[in-house]
């Protein structure tokens, strides 16, 4: 059994929480020179440390930042990140203790939705949050893999200098916008550790954006990884596709087409594509446009459900009353009406009863009733109400956070 506390960490732990945190990640503690700068970028607000005696053990961190959700509007999130608990320590209860502190905080702030990206899938669910978000990784193969005629090709692809990336990319990403739900905004502590490290005058990835009839409207950061070895000296790189974003089809398309143009490259390779991303009817053979796995990208968890539900739009179907259970923030567990209209509070009798983090897999639009009720995950006790909720949480498009944290 462990003694420990969990509270919030001060200015001074800074440095060994951040210690922790690498060592649970299994990446090396990093030098004085390092810390030097990037400490900056793990300020002591917004984390929990659990603690024995003045000796951390675990750590959970969260950043503010806004969430696009389904009908176009952009709610404040809590960014859930750096978790982690010390070898020695853990299946004890430090996370949950954690977790929970945590989770109290963002409620008694009025935070209405937690994110995060999960190291494994298993951890999270008893939270309160739900695989929201699926990602594709994509693979196409070069040099057969062309665009078809018909794809708009309008614009100029130019590459960034170090310096430039490190400069333009932060307002580019924010002239985009958040167009997809999930997607999130970046804080300005986000840039040094995800982008700029890897862009700037010491990284190793390269930066190009595209210009349409408006200006600068897409960019992409992929690194070239070698292929060539004396056995196959002509097989040709890979481009590693790390951020690619465009304010509309034609800017990612052209993002696209300028991929598959660079030469001496057998493949381009993307992590964390949104499920719908068209890419195979914008090549001449669906074939080049490989799919090699699907994950969970976004973790979502109603912090407020009430505000949750009433922040999305609804498509037009019947009303449903859903029953959810929150056993970490039980004021929470209640009857909500939903329908085309809004979401509220209700007393009346429940058609569905589902989990917190079931509402959380329902809500960003990728998954349905219908495929939540036939894995047990919600119960029916009113039969056509699937099919309206399912019309309901309906979007059109798929939910993509495409923001590594
Ligand atoms: C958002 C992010 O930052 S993702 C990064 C998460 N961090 C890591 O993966 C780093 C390496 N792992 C760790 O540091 C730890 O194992 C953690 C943080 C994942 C879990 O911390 P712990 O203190 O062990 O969790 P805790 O003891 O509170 O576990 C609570 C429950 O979750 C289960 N659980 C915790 N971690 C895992 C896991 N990795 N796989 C399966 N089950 C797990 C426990 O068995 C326990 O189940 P129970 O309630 O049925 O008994």
């Amino acid at each position: 059994m462990t003694d420990f506390d969990v509270r919030p960490i001060t200015d001074d732990e800074r440095r060994s929480t951040f210690d922790l945190l690498r060592r649970a990640l299994h990446v090396p503690r990093v030098t004085g020179e390092v810390w030097a700068r990037v400490g900056e970028s793990w300020p002591a607000a917004r984390k929990f440390g659990a603690f024995e005696g003045g000796t951390p053990i675990g750590i959970v961190s969260s950043f503010d930042t806004e969430l696009a959700v389904p009908g176009g509007r952009v709610v404040p999130a809590a960014a859930v990140e750096g978790v982690g608990v010390r070898a020695d320590r853990t299946r004890r209860g430090v996370l949950s203790a954690m977790m929970a502190a945590q989770l109290a905080e963002f409620a008694a702030r009025g935070v209405p939705l937690a994110v995060l990206h999960a190291s494994e899938p298993t951890i999270y669910g008893r939270f309160g949050y739900g695989s929201a978000a699926l990602g594709k990784t994509v693979r196409v193969t070069r040099p057969a893999a062309r665009l078809h005629e018909r794809v708009p090709a309008a614009g100029e692809v130019r590459m960034l200098t170090p310096e430039e990336a490190v400069r333009e990319i932060p307002a580019l990403y924010r002239r985009i916008g958040l167009h997809r739900p999930g997607m999130i905004a970046r804080p300005p502590r986000w840039w040094p550790i995800s982008h700029d490290r890897h862009v700037g005058p010491d990284g190793d990835h390269l930066v190009a954006v595209h210009s349409g009839p408006d200006g600068d409207d897409g960019f992409v950061v992929y690194a070239t990884i070698s292929h060539r070895s004396p056995e196959s000296p002509d097989r040709g790189a890979v481009l590693d596709v790390h951020d690619l974003h465009g304010a509309d089809p034609a800017a990612r398309a052209a993002l696209w087409r300028f991929l598959l143009s660079v030469d001496l490259v057998s493949a381009v390779h993307a992590r964390h594509r949104p499920v719908d991303e068209p890419l195979a009817v914008l090549l001449t053979d669906h074939r080049h446009a490989g799919t090699l796995a699907v994950e969970d990208d976004l973790w979502l968890r109603p912090v407020d459900v009430a505000a949750a539900l009433a922040a999305r739009t609804y498509r037009a179907a019947g009303p449903v009353v859903v029953a959810v259970t929150d056993r970490l923030l039980p004021a929470n567990t209640g009857h909500y009406e939903v329908g085309p209209d809004g979401a509220r509070r209700t007393d009346a009798a429940a058609d569905l009863a589902l989990d917190v983090d079931a509402l959380g897999m329902l809500y960003l639009g990728q998954w349905t009733a219908t495929a939540l009720a036939e894995a047990g995950r919600l119960e029916v006790r009113d039969a056509g109400a699937v099919a309206r909720a399912d019309e309901l949480f309906t979007t059109v498009t798929a939910p993509w956070c495409g923001t590594h944290f």
